[in-house]
């Protein structure tokens, strides 16, 4: 080889020496750049400020909303982005995500939900508590709320939900969901200042109704100057059942500043009467009387919605499943003979009623109300090689875990008896597969009151009644679970005595 040629060959290998050096800088950048550059879950944030909300929205509005979650689960896994309600959004419809967030509640994440709901709750709500305020209220809900085991709740539930049925004729048509309403307020109103069903309960839950439905309307600005738009009238009538709960409290605290000499001594040891008792003599009485009104008020509206539409949403499935509907039947009429005609529910009834858990479970799974929880990050979360930056909004969606093929074979079909088989279902990951009373610190605390007055509820109406749907009615998710119609039956009495 001559000098000419080696020179060149040297220039050669020089050239590609340097193109692999620069190559493998460059790469190296890019990966440094990569370490640092958080990486959001895969996603797609749709159109400038709506984003996918119109898409989520419409999905919502059909029968069969699922493909809005499927379709993105397929493309992107079970944790993405979207765009939703003004701002970027992780959606998470993987379990093991879901249960992370429930119990990284406070130190990595709060919950969040939009500020037209906090005006309407007040600042009490226990959902937009934060510890330890949090804390206090959570275990005082509990303690009134959470213990249905107690004979006096128990034999309230069963007297309400009777003396409810005692109002339908011997062959009527009721609405079902405007019946369990009535229950659901009346159980809680006489759980918070102890009234019974009467005119001021039925006129504050016209008020109330309107309070409601602010939750589903358009907060405009300047709302209150706004008397004839839903959210102006919510926030209307948010004042009147304040003021309502506010007049029964005060009252009470009149009555406990004279009776205070007497009682002090005994009070550790009673069983307190209600919530407003409860409030009165916690932590030496510190609660102001906005603090109870507020705190009263919100209870009200956790449990209505919840429990009346679980109630009425698991009597449409039954009717639509005979099969369900006669064995639920058999539980109850057996459970009825053992213990004679016309005794009042006990605790050991209630726990004897499994089919009729496997039929609660299963309406929770396939319709609950709460399709899932809204958190926003407090710190950067890592999941799964992403990164979800500190004060972005997350959405656990339990609905698209509860309706996922994998772990619930055909899981858009309502089969109760999928909860009696002993399978994964029941075991610790059968925790993170079914939560739709959400985990960790905000657990529900109404989770077990529910699941009873529903039971109770049911068994009233096996035992006492047959029936069959009015009309044609159908399940609805926007902008929540419910049915279209409320879900007219018509009812025969079956025995004399209700
Ligand atoms: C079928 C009926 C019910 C369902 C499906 C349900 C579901 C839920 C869920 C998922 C949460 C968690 C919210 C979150 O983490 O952001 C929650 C919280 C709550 N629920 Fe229920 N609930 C029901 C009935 C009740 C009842 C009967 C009451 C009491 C009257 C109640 C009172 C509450 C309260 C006070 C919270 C807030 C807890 C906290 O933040 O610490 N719920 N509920």
């Amino acid at each position: 080889m001559d000098a000419g040629a080696l020179q060149l060959a040297a220039t050669a290998v020089a050239i590609v020496a340097v193109a692999l050096v620069c190559r493998w800088f460059l790469v190296a950048c890019a990966a440094r750049g990569r370490k640092q550059r958080p990486r959001l879950p895969p996603g797609s944030t749709g159109l400038p400020l709506i984003g996918e909300t119109l898409r989520l929205i419409s999905a919502y509005k059909t029968p069969d909303p699922e493909p809005f979650i499927d379709e993105r689960v397929a493309r992107h896994g079970g944790v993405f982005t979207t765009h939703i309600f003004g701002e970027r959004t992780v959606f998470s419809a993987d379990p093991a995500f879901n249960r992370l967030l429930l119990a990284a509640e406070g130190p990595a994440v709060n919950c969040s939900y939009p500020s037209s709901i906090n005006t309407l709750l007040g600042a009490r709500f226990l959902v937009l508590t934060r510890a330890p305020a949090h804390k206090r209220l959570h275990s005082l809900t509990l303690t009134r709320l959470g213990r249905p085991a107690s004979q006096p709740l128990l034999a309230h539930i069963d007297r309400l939900v009777l003396a409810t049925m005692r109002q339908w004729e011997p062959t009527a048509t009721v609405r079902l969901l405007d019946e369990a309403k009535k229950i659901t307020f009346n159980l809680t109103v006489k759980q918070l200042v102890s009234i019974e069903p009467g005119p001021w309960t039925e006129s504050l839950r016209c008020e109330y109704v309107k309070l409601i439905d602010g939750f589903f309307s358009i907060p405009f600005p300047f709302a209150s100057f706004l008397p004839f738009t839903t959210y102006g009238q919510a926030l209307k009538s948010r004042k009147k059942v304040a003021g309502a709960l506010r007049e029964v409290i005060r009252r009470r605290m009149e009555e406990r500043g004279e009776e205070n000499g007497v009682k002090e001594e005994m009070d550790g040891k009673r069983e307190k009467k209600d919530m407003v008792e409860e409030l009165l003599e916690a932590d030496g009485g510190s609660f102001s009387e906005e603090e109870m009104v507020d705190f009263c008020l919100s209870l009200l509206v956790a449990g209505y919605e919840t429990t009346s539409v679980l109630m009425t949403v698991a009597v449409k499935f039954l009717t639509e499943t005979p099969a369900a509907l006669a064995q639920l039947k058999e539980e109850h009429e057996n459970m009825t003979k053992m213990k004679g005609e016309n005794q009042p529910l006990e605790w050991s009834d209630y726990k004897s009623m499994n089919f009729t858990q496997c039929v609660i479970n299963e309406t929770l799974r396939v319709a609950n109300i709460i399709s899932g929880v809204f958190r926003r990050a407090n710190t950067d979360i890592h999941f799964k090689g992403y990164t979800i930056p500190k004060g972005c909004k997350i959405f656990a969606s339990f609905r698209a875990v509860h309706l996922n093929n994998e772990p619930y074979e055909n899981a858009r079909t309502f089969d109760p008896w999928r909860w009696q088989s002993n399978n994964k279902l029941q075991n610790e990951v059968g925790a993170n597969l079914f939560t739709p009373f959400g985990g960790g610190p905000r657990l529900c605390p109404g989770y077990e009151l529910a699941r009873v007055v529903i039971s109770v509820f049911l068994h009233h109406l096996v035992m006492r009644f047959s029936w069959e749907a009015a009309e044609e009615d159908r399940l609805l998710f926007f902008p929540t679970t419910r049915t279209l119609k409320g879900y007219p039956i018509n009812l025969t009495r079956r025995s004399k005595s209700v």
